[in-house]
């Protein structure tokens, strides 16, 4: 196929090594001419995955439109605070039959939707039913050398999740399917916050006991806004749930993880983001699923502290206190109270 990926930072370069390793013809957009040209010309993308050598067949361009046109397949991989401009930019020139994927983990800040929500008000109604969503446990830095990798494609329709699932698959990347497109867009951006957590619980040095705790907790108050939002609460229990939380939080690789560890050291969240060079989108996220909790009267107590370390300077010790200190509850509150 003729693949477009809109993004080439490390998670879109990555991608692009699965779809040429699959015989795709890839052209993948790059906003800096300097980094297209590197990207052409010695195959690599040092500043997003340093010592990875591309395949010779990827082909890069920072003209945005001409790398989404007469394109089969394509992939939109950018920061999620960007993706609504960007997918307004190449509207009108998406072929009417391409398959599009988004593999962006985030909420927009302004109006919390997903990003598979922003992309059916932006592009053209002959294309809502070939949108697809891919999440998962997947480090791109790891995606890169092809490391055994799994992940899933989500869309309301199968067909396009299938045709995701074949362009997408080989030996070193499988790919499942999943119809939940609202379980698969709220796991992978809500596991950003506690991954946030946990590099703050790992700053902090509180040890394996704290950050399981943050994690189980975690994935209950994910799941209970997800379900709120009408994602199966199953979704939560596979890759795009319990299976990205762990590799966030447990991985050196994460952005967040590594962002959260440097806060609970006792740097400033301006100080954090200006080192680290690439997409936090857990901090955005933080603040989007915080209005999003008492829009929706959804208990999210780690959501709730998280927001006050990142955003109202509260200390990170006294957070935990916090979450320690709240009144006692059932572990399985929803099913205890029914
Ligand atoms: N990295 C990973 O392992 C994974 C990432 N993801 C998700 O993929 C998405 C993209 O992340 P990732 O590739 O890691 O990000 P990176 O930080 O590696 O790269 C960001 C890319 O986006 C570009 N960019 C930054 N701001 C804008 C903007 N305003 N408009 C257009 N382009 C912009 C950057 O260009 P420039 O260099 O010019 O600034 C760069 O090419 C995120 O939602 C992330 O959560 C999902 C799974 C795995
Ligand atoms: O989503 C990811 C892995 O699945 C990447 O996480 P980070 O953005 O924290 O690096």
């Amino acid at each position: 196929m003729r693949v477009g990926i809109v993004g080439s930072g490390s998670w879109g370069t990555a991608l692009a090594i699965v779809l040429a390793d699959n015989a795709h013809q890839v052209e993948i957009w790059a906003r800096r001419s300097e980094q297209a040209d590197e990207i052409n010309r010695n195959h690599t993308n040092e500043e997003y995955l340093p010592g990875i050598q591309l395949p010779d067949t990827i082909k890069a361009s920072s003209k945005l439109e001409q790398v989404v046109e007469g394109k089969e397949m394509i992939l939109f991989v950018v920061p999620s605070h960007s993706i609504r401009q960007v997918a307004r930019q190449v509207s009108g020139y998406i072929p009417q039959e391409a398959l599009i994927i988004h593999a962006i983990k985030g909420l927009e800040l302004e109006t919390h939707k997903r990003i598979s929500e922003i992309l059916l008000e932006e592009l053209p109604v002959p294309l809502h039913e070939r949108i697809a969503v891919l999440s998962g446990p997947s480090h791109a830095e790891e995606v890169s050398k092809r490391s055994p990798t799994t992940v899933v494609v989500a869309s309301n329709s199968i067909k396009t999740a299938e045709e995701a699932q074949d362009a997408l698959i080989n030996q070193h990347f499988r790919v499942y399917t999943n119809p939940d497109v609202v379980g698969l867009e709220i796991g992978g951006a809500l596991k950003n916050i506690i991954a946030l957590g946990a590099g703050i619980s790992d700053g902090l040095q509180f040890g394996d006991n704290a950050k399981a705790a943050l994690m189980t907790r975690g994935l209950a108050e994910i799941s209970r806004l997800g379900v709120y939002m009408g994602a199966n609460p199953l979704t939560f229990s596979g890759l795009a749930g319990v299976g990205d939380l762990i590799v966030t939080c447990t991985s050196k690789h994460s952005r967040n993880w590594r962002a959260g560890n440097m806060l609970g050291q006792g740097h400033s969240l301006q100080e954090v983001l200006s080192v680290m060079g690439m997409v936090v989108e857990g901090v955005k996220t933080t603040k989007a699923s915080y209005e999003l909790s008492f829009q929706c009267g959804i208990e999210m107590p780690i959501t709730q502290q998280l927001y006050q370390v990142l955003f109202e300077n509260k200390e990170p010790r006294k957070a935990v206190e916090d979450l320690m200190g709240r009144l006692k509850t059932h572990e399985m509150e929803e099913v205890a109270h029914n």
